[in-house]
């Protein structure tokens, strides 16, 4: 057994690890970074980036499919799941390369491949023969795609996100369990490309989105062409020959079976904290077995340990895996003497058409009294119309008396553009009249948006007359 010694310790080299690994070197301090899986990150290998080339495969056959809309015909699409697939892959392999490369300039001394676990809080076991000495470590393992127990009898007939992209070929028809925005987007990605597809979510909402009116818009919107079958349990699944045997419950309770080639679970994503020695290190555990932890330093409790990216659980991104990685690593060689980091306005988009933006806070996180609303729907859009891309609706925030920005939920078109605006001057503190205030060109999605905040703007000041003699809720409190 050999014993190295580093001050800090990084477990994963995936997106949140390498970036904690800089920030350590960036102090001028030894550090060891520590991968159990292959190189190359989530996000590039089986996340983001394989994801997203499907859904560009995918929009090349839908917009040749809504073209006729426009008086354009250009015959029959024939789509080539092969063809899709070696493109996926291919530009996905270019994308992990650039990633290895990355992990490959870190000098060899300070890398090591192994899995690694806590024999106590500054001491690890990594693989069979080696053992590391770090006062400070960083605990950034990710995540693992969660398989509900009725479809774990299913054996390679059930597939998920880590190997769906390493198929040859499209199959011919896939069950999809979940609707969160994996589900979707890859559900409506593979319906796009020719496979029978049905979603099934076990709840009425998709995509974890707060908002009713903007949660049935976004089931409207991707439920046009995309078979989505909310408030449905699955109640079994069984091989029977080549295909899956499917049985789902409505929630009117009527039972229905299917046959479907394979099942894909998109049912959330479990933190990678069971096997690493947790129970060794005296931290306090929430009831997800996850430390808890500050998440403006990424500290465990007062100890030298720190969390980042999807191993938290907090808000499962690739930037925040990045910003969460940072702050931890600056912590980690900083510590005792930690400090807030920067932590940016939530933004998530989901790639589906309609796309979904979620910006700051929405309706749930806030206070009744606190916010007021602005929306606007996209049927009658100008710009959104003009593209055949007029659905969607889009609701803003603002804060009662200060006037102030807080957040958005949009399913629209260019949700991933406008969503960045927003998140922009929501961070900025910009109130609704600065927001006005801006340039807004024609003829653009982003009208829209100015008639939702001009209508956010007639509620707040509204609600300032309302509010005129009333002594609990002045403005500015
Ligand atoms: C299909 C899909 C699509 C996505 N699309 C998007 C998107 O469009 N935009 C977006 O922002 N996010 C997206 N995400 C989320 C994003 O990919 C993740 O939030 C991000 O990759 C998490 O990075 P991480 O560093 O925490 O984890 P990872 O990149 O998974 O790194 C963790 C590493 O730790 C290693 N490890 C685990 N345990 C140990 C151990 N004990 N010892 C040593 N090493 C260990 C693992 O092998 C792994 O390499 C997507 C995710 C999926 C699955
Ligand atoms: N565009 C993006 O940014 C992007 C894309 C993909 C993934 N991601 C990240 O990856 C994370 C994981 O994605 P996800 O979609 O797997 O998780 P999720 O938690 O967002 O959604 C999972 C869904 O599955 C449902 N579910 C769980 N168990 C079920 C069961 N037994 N039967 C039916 N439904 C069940 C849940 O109710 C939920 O709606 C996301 O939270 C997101 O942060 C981001």
């Amino acid at each position: 057994m050999k014993t190295l010694t580093f001050d800090v310790a990084v477990i994963g080299a995936g997106s949140a690890g390498m970036s904690a690994y800089r920030a350590v070197k960036a102090h001028g301090k030894t550090a060891v970074l520590i991968e159990g899986g292959p190189y190359g990150t989530t996000c590039a290998r089986v996340g983001c980036m394989p994801s997203k080339l499907l859904i560009a495969a995918a929009e090349a056959a839908h917009a040749a499919s809504e073209a006729p809309g426009f008086g354009v015909h250009p015959g029959p699409v024939r789509i080539d799941g092969k063809q899709v697939m070696q493109r996926v892959r291919s530009e996905r392999d270019r994308f992990v390369g650039f990633v290895v490369e990355s992990v490959e300039s870190i000098d060899p001394a300070e890398r090591l491949h192994g899995y690694a676990r806590f024999i106590s809080p500054g001491y690890l076991q990594v693989g069979d023969d080696t053992q590391v000495m770090a006062e400070r470590v960083v605990i950034a393992t990710g995540s693992t795609p969660q398989i509900p127990p009725e479809l774990r009898g299913l054996g390679s007939r059930v597939i998920t996100s880590d190997d769906i992209f390493e198929r040859d070929d499209l199959p011919e028809s896939v069950a999809v369990v979940g609707a969160g925005v994996i589900g979707l987007e890859l559900g409506q990605a593979l319906q796009r490309l020719g496979v029978r597809v049905a979603l099934f979510g076990r709840s009425g909402r998709v995509a974890q989105l707060d908002d009713a009116g903007v949660n049935q818009s976004a089931i409207d919107g991707i439920g046009a062409d995309l078979d989505l079958r909310l408030n449905t349990s699955v109640v079994s699944a069984r091989v029977v020959g080549e295909q899956v045997e499917f049985v789902s419950r409505d929630k009117d309770g009527k039972e229905r079976t299917e046959h479907f080639q394979y099942v894909l679970a998109a049912a959330g994503r479990t933190p990678n904290v069971q096997n690493i020695g947790l129970e060794n290190t005296g931290l306090q555990l929430n009831p997800q077995g996850i430390p808890l932890f500050d998440s403006l330093t990424m500290q465990c409790g007062n100890s030298a340990i720190f969390i980042a990216g999807d191993a938290d659980n907090d808000r499962p991104l690739l930037h925040e895996a990045a910003d969460e990685g940072r702050i931890a690593g600056d912590n980690a060689v900083r510590f005792p003497e930690v400090v807030a980091g920067l932590r940016r306005t939530r933004l998530m988009i989901a790639f589906t058409d309609p796309q979904i933006a979620v910006v700051g806070q929405t309706s749930n996180d806030l206070k009744p009294r606190q916010f007021e609303v602005g929306q606007v729907s996209f049927a009658n859009q100008g710009r959104s119309r003009v593209m055949r891309q007029n659905r969607g609706l889009l609701k803003v925030y603002g804060e009662r008396g200060t006037h102030r920005f807080l957040g958005a939920e949009m399913v629209g078109p260019r949700a991933e553009h406008i969503g960045h605006l927003l998140a922009w001057a929501c961070q900025s503190g910009m109130t609704v009249g600065q927001m006005l205030d801006m340039p807004f060109y024609h003829p653009v999605v982003e009208e829209g948006l100015r008639t939702a905040l001009r209508e956010l703007k007639e509620n707040l000041l509204k609600e300032e007359d309302a509010i005129e003699h009333c002594t609990d809720c002045t403005p500015g409190t």
